[in-house]
């Protein structure tokens, strides 16, 4: 604008607004620079450099005032660069966001919109059969829509089996396309799966891909995708389907996700060659899998990756079988979000709304009468009559706020006083995130781990304890009593039915969910006191006999029951205190007798129980029960146990409602409870008890003291050998030594080691830098699609 023009405007603005007002001299002033503006629009040709310059200091102003009113000043970096002798906006400031913007230039100009983008230039686009592609037609647009995706657990409204599924394959050397063909003979001979699955070869049977992966078969309902695909590092037929996936899936002029709801779900099989690929190992099913959630469609089946060097077909095949099976299952399962795994992971729902269906109870045997205590008094004739037995109460009854309340934080209630719920570390294992400590210190592989109790009562009210006070407590059995079997079997449907709804979320090690389903090892120590349960022993024989190991837990506060107790892979006691006090402070009990009860247990542990592995499980928390290291090693040198585990406690909220006293402030720091463990060897040193700190896992606040004898050549031996142990119970029954099943600990799990427990073959997770990754590409996606709309509402004025 010449500075006449200029002095003219600013003139006519003040008369105009001193007569006016200030509405019409805003008016005026846009319609001054607007006609303006049409006259440089069509004097640009004649435009000399020196006024182009102008512009563009015109231009970066607006830029700055942009910057502003989308808030990125502080973000990335808006610019304009010249594209056509024209100024474009772009963000960034590499070259790389140059080329970018070159290409949005042709993107909002709708006229060049559908020539081929220029970095497809390498890609083949014919078929494999040599014919050509046919091109892309115009794509819809609409309203760009941010992303609001409020994860949730699902239940399938139509049942899978009754699906249309289509096994998409690309092969250049047949092994894809056999596998896609056993697949679907698979679903074939399956009497449940209602439809002829559909083969579809991706380079010859399909003319435009985005029939298939923009829209999809108009008239088919209900459609799952299968795809099978080998992985290429050179140029192959793939490179221009995944060119396609990537361009529908960051296409802001198409709907945010194209397949949502349009496909029911979908699931990817890769084969690859792991020993000459491993850093590109499968890594084109990967990036479809990727895309494909992208595209707004729900993985209903973990992305399977198969080398077909060392994997034998039977995994393939065992894949196969299992996905089969899951379109029989129509459970809930939870919608693929990260955001939502990540952000609840300690302590989030998977119950949810099926929790009513599980587990119902029925036919619920009532196996004996005589273990009920007081409460079950017999009829004057002896005989145990049906009325009697209703009288006898449910300990978690299905309408009771107890199961509401258990059900709603995750557990399975199994029958009428089990229960059985997912960790947060085999949920973590499942992903390749590491195990709990226990794989450290033992070997407990934790995606092959079930955490279940066979009662829900307890005896005690620990401060610690995240069951934040909703389980029923006693200290004697007075409910109903349901036989071993039936909870067992429950506990597993529960278990797996929990591991299959894992099977949508993102990063699911294929290998370890097949894995899953045949547990290894029982964690009994959910909630409540599983040595309370009056057939705690014939429980523990039907594990050992499904070769399923046991780790016990109990809190000290039932001599009868630990003197009773027959072999167990591994027995716990929590010693939560060392002094008769602090255990009243800490464990809030209801035995009156509490103190004297402990120390039965530690007499029994060291006399009657001598033969099995124990271990003493003490949890630090700070201000209640970290001073007085001196009377733990007391406590430790009367019962002699093979190992201490020594654990900072979890803060898991505070709540007036539930009565947890504990804040932040009671947590002890991983370096509190070094020197602590310390301080307690010394102790015990002192007193001539030969322990030493063998092994942590700092991850978790964790540290293990081992009694010397498992210390072999110079070498820790504090991990199990778990085919031994079952093997000896086989030929020896329950005659042989903790010593006889040990194994070596692996030295990254040394106390003092570089990694500290954590297993270098997991890959190391760090949630809250995720998180905050996670944030800044959803701001970064926010601004992106707020600019374009801006650029587009620029040019459609
Ligand atoms: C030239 C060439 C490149 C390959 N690149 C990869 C690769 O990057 N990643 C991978 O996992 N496998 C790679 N492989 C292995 C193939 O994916 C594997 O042989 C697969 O079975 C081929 O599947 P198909 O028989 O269905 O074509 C490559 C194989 C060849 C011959
Ligand atoms: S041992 Fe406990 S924490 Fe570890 S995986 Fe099993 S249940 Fe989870």
């Amino acid at each position: 604008m010449s500075s006449l023009a200029q002095d003219v405007l600013v003139g006519g603005s003040i008369v105009t607004y001193l007569r006016l007002g200030g509405r019409p001299t805003v008016g005026l002033l846009v319609a001054t620079l607007y006609a303006l503006y049409r006259i440089g629009i069509q004097d640009s040709d004649d435009i000399s450099e020196e006024r182009q310059d102008q512009n563009d200091k015109e231009n970066v102003k607006a830029l700055k005032n942009l910057k502003k009113s989308t808030g990125e000043e502080k973000g990335q970096k808006l610019r304009y660069i010249k594209v056509n002798n024209k100024l474009q906006l772009v963000r960034g400031s590499g070259l790389e966001e140059e080329a970018n913007a070159l290409k949005n230039t042709v993107a909002v100009d709708f006229t060049k919109s559908f020539s081929p983008a220029s970095n497809t230039s390498n890609i083949d686009s014919t078929k494999a059969s040599g014919k050509p592609r046919r091109r892309k037609g115009p794509k819809i647009i609409r309203k760009q829509e941010l992303p609001k995706r409020s994860p949730r657990l699902v239940k399938n409204n139509t049942n899978l089996s009754e699906s249309n599924i289509f096994i998409f394959y690309s092969s250049l050397t047949g092994s894809s396309e056999r596998t896609a063909k056993y697949l679907h003979n698979m679903l074939s001979i399956n009497k449940s799966v209602k439809n002829e699955s559909r083969l579809v070869n991706i380079d010859d049977d399909i003319d435009d891909l985005d029939e298939y992966f923009l829209n999809v078969p108009r008239d088919i309902d209900n459609i799952l995708y299968v795809m099978v695909l080998p992985s290429y590092e050179t140029d192959s037929p793939i490179d221009f389907f995944l060119q396609t996936l990537e361009e529908n899936a960051n296409d802001f002029r198409i709907d945010s996700y194209p397949l949502k709801e349009k496909i029911l779900g979908y699931s990817v099989i890769g084969i690859g060659d792991r020993e000459h690929y491993p850093n590109k190992f499968c890594y084109q099913a990967t990036e479809t899998d990727k895309y494909l959630f992208k595209l707004g469609a729900r993985r209903i089946f973990p992305l399977g990756k198969f080398c077909i060097k060392n994997d034998k077909d039977e995994k393939i095949r065992e894949w196969c079988d299992l996905y089969v099976d899951s379109l029989t299952d129509n459970d809930a399962m939870i919608l693929d979000d990260n955001e939502y795994f990540e952000e609840d992971d300690e302590d989030y729902d998977i119950n949810g709304s099926n929790s009513e269906s599980e587990n119902s109870g029925e036919g619920s045997t009532l196996v004996d009468i005589e273990e009920m205590g007081n409460m079950m008094q017999k009829s004057n004739n002896g005989s145990e009559t049906e009325t009697e037995v209703r009288e006898v109460k449910e300990m978690v009854a299905k309408d009771s706020p107890t199961y509401k309340s258990l059900t709603k934080q995750g557990y399975t209630v199994v029958g009428s006083h089990s229960g059985v719920k997912i960790c947060r570390w085999t949920k973590s294992a499942l992903r390749n995130r590491g195990s709990c400590y226990k794989f450290a210190f033992y070997g407990i592989r934790s995606h092959l781990c079930m955490e279940t109790t066979p009662s829900l009562s307890c005896s005690n009210k620990c401060v610690f304890c995240w069951r934040h006070g909703t389980n029923p407590v006693g200290t004697n059995w007075r409910w109903q009593v349901d036989g071993p079997e039936e909870i067992l079997n429950g506990a597993m449907e529960g278990h797996y039915k929990k591991i299959k709804q894992m099977r949508g979320v993102p990063g699911i090690n294929s290998e370890r969910f097949q894995e899953a389903f045949r547990i290894r090892h029982c964690a009994l120590s959910l909630v409540g006191e599983p040595i309370f349960y009056p057939y705690i022993n014939e429980f523990v024989g039907m594990l050992h006999e499904k070769e399923i190991s046991s780790f016990l837990v109990c809190n000290a506060q039932h001599p009868e029951q630990l003197r009773n107790l027959k072999k167990v892979t591994q027995l716990y006691v929590s010693i939560d205190a060392p002094t008769k006090t602090d255990l009243k402070k800490v464990d809030r009990p209801l035995f009156k007798d509490f103190w004297e009860r402990l120390n039965s247990c530690l007499d029994i542990l060291n006399t009657v129980q001598s033969h099995q592995r124990t271990v003493f499980r003490l949890t630090l928390v700070k201000g209640f029960n970290m001073s007085e290291v001196d009377k733990y090693a007391d406590l430790i040198t009367k019962a002699n146990p093979s190992l201490i585990e020594i654990k900072g406690a979890t803060f898991c909220g505070s709540s007036s409602g539930n009565g947890n006293p504990l804040t932040m402030q009671n947590i002890p720091f991983y370096e509190e409870c070094k020197n602590f463990v310390i301080a307690l060897n010394d102790e015990l040193a002192k007193r001539n008890a030969t322990y030493g700190i063998a092994a942590e896992h700092a991850h978790s606040c964790c540290i293990l003291v081992g009694h010397t004898k498992y210390k072999i050549d110079g070498k820790w031996h504090t991990h199990i050998n778990y085919d031994k142990f079952f093997e000896l119970l086989r030929t020896k029954g329950d005659d042989f030594d903790e010593m006889d099943y040990v194994s070596e600990t692996p030295s990254w799990a040394y106390w003092g080691s570089e990694e500290a427990g954590f297993n270098p073959a997991d890959v190391k997770y760090d949630r809250k830098e995720e998180k905050l990754k996670k944030k800044l590409a959803r701001e970064k996606a926010q601004q992106e699609a707020t600019l374009k709309e801006i650029e587009m509402n620029a040019v459609s004025i």
